[in-house]
């Protein structure tokens, strides 16, 4: 394995968890802390045009803070290679737990859904369209709870969420029938949409269209006729089809979704999707770092604000997440 020198000392990278397109991703260990990260690593010369949607995801992920989004920690840029350092989801693919337990029962899937509905509720407040929605892209903790990953296709349309996008992007098997069409679509409501599909598999186990020949799989979509198994109650009937609506315009909205009477049932909640305010700052992590730098908690505070996801930010941010699991504050 080629060795990185700009992350010796910082990083021990380990093994290999995926790969992705022009990606490959590792297992590491932040040494200051301790903590399991997962580094993203790119080859600048293997991402060509590519290079845009790395730059995109780059500055999305720095935007993002949600329990349901997985974290952004450090970014390293090299001659030659792009490292993202971001955090470690060892409960692997949302897709995997549904095909090993064929499908999850309606509390089950309500459990996860609410978690997906709020992490899209949040992105979609702060301008941003996800655009591929999938299990595949949805990745489980140690805990069970979701994380939402892969932010090259996310789109923050110039001019706010009404201004129509064009590509055409994402999976064919979650696209929504005005994406398939190649016509102008909400960011919003193609994510609405493929949570549609995603809410089908979790339920079913099955996917609502599917179809070896890309053409008739359009076909299915744009007709958006789909087995409805006697099993499902009639509620989660209602919110698949108010979400797998054909007509943009007559699907329901994510807002609507927050308190749909499946979504809160058995918890007469709304969903909340607003994250707690990450910019208080932790005093006693800040402590921590000071004393083992060195240097006054004044100074590790006006450096961790300027947000550079340098070293000290990943410091800090996984110092903070040792403290929310309960762990001892210290730095190796
Ligand atoms: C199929 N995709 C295009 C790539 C695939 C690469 C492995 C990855 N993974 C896995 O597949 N496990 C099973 C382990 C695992 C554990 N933690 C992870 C933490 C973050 C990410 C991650 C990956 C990418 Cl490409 C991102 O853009 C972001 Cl924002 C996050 N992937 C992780 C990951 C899932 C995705």
């Amino acid at each position: 394995m080629v060795r990185f020198l700009e992350l010796k000392g910082f990083y021990e990278l380990e093994r290999t968890i995926g790969c992705g397109g022009f990606a490959k991703v590792k297992l590491a260990t932040h040494l200051a802390t301790g903590e399991k990260v997962a580094i993203k690593i790119m080859d600048k010369a293997l991402l060509g045009a590519d290079l845009s949607r790395v730059k995109l995801e780059i500055s999305a992920l720095k935007s993002l803070c949600h329990d349901n989004i997985c974290k952004l920690y450090e970014v390293i840029e090299t001659e030659t290679h792009i490292f993202l350092v971001m955090e470690y989801c060892s409960g692997g693919e949302l897709f995997d737990h549904i095909v090993e337990k064929n499908r999850l029962t309606e509390t089950e899937s309500r459990t996860f859904f609410r978690q997906i509905v709020s992490a899209v509720a949040y992105l979609h407040s702060i301008g941003y369209a996800h655009r591929d929605l999938k299990p595949e892209n949805i990745l489980l903790d140690k805990h069970q709870n979701l994380k939402l990953i892969d932010f090259g296709l996310c789109a923050k349309p110039a001019g706010g969420m009404e201004n129509p996008l064009f590509t055409s992007c994402g999976s064919p098997t979650y696209a929504a029938p005005e994406l398939v069409q190649g016509k102008q679509y909400l960011g919003t409501e193609v994510d609405v949409w493929a949570m549609g599909v995603l809410l089908y598999a979790l339920l079913v186990g099955a996917l609502p269209f599917d179809d070896v020949n890309i053409d008739s799989l359009y076909k299915k979509i744009l007709i958006g006729k789909y087995p409805e198994p006697s099993f499902l109650s009639s509620e989660s009937l209602q919110l698949i089809r108010s979400m797998l609506q054909v007509d943009p315009k007559k699907r329901i909205t994510i807002q609507e979704m927050l308190s749909h009477k499946w979504i809160t049932f058995g918890i007469l909640e709304p969903v909340q999707y607003f994250p707690r305010n990450n910019k208080n700052y932790q005093r006693d992590c800040i402590d921590v770092m000071a004393s083992h730098y060195n240097v006054e908690s004044r100074k590790i505070w006006q450096h961790l604000k300027k947000w550079k996801y340098d070293y000290s930010t990943s410091t800090y941010l996984l110092l903070v997440a040792k403290k929310k699991r309960g762990s001892s504050l210290k730095l190796n």
